[in-house]
């Protein structure tokens, strides 16, 4: 992971926690999960349900972009590409320019 910087919190989860991060020679921005658990073999995390979940939806444009999985030291780290705003106010907006139902 020593090519992110880890700039600072933005979430926390039931399984982990996440950090908004930069690659220190492109400056792209990324979002960091770190897994609570620890992971002892590389077989038990490619088996997880959320790394199986993302591999399978990875070419849908609306699915944030899972950049790479990193265990290091028994931790886990998911990298995704950063997600500016949130996604409720975006719904939120989208809902508001959608023409009403017709009866
Ligand atoms: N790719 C991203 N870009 C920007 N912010 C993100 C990204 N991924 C997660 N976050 C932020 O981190 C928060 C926690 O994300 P996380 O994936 O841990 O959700 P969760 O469902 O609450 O976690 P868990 O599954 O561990 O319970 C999100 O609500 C969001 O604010």
């Amino acid at each position: 992971m020593d090519k992110y910087d880890l700039l600072q919190q933005i979430g926390d989860g039931t399984f982990g926690s996440v950090a908004k991060g930069v690659h220190k020679k492109t400056g792209q921005l990324v979002a960091v999960k770190r897994m609570k658990q620890k992971y002892y073999t590389w077989d038990e995390c490619i088996k997880l349900p959320e790394v199986q979940v993302l591999r399978k939806l990875q070419a849908h444009p609306n699915v944030i972009k899972l950049r790479e999985v990193v265990r290091e030291n028994n931790e886990l780290f998911f990298v995704f590409e950063f997600m500016d705003g949130d996604l409720l106010g975006v719904i939120r907006k989208c809902k508001q320019n959608m023409p009403p139902a017709q009866a």
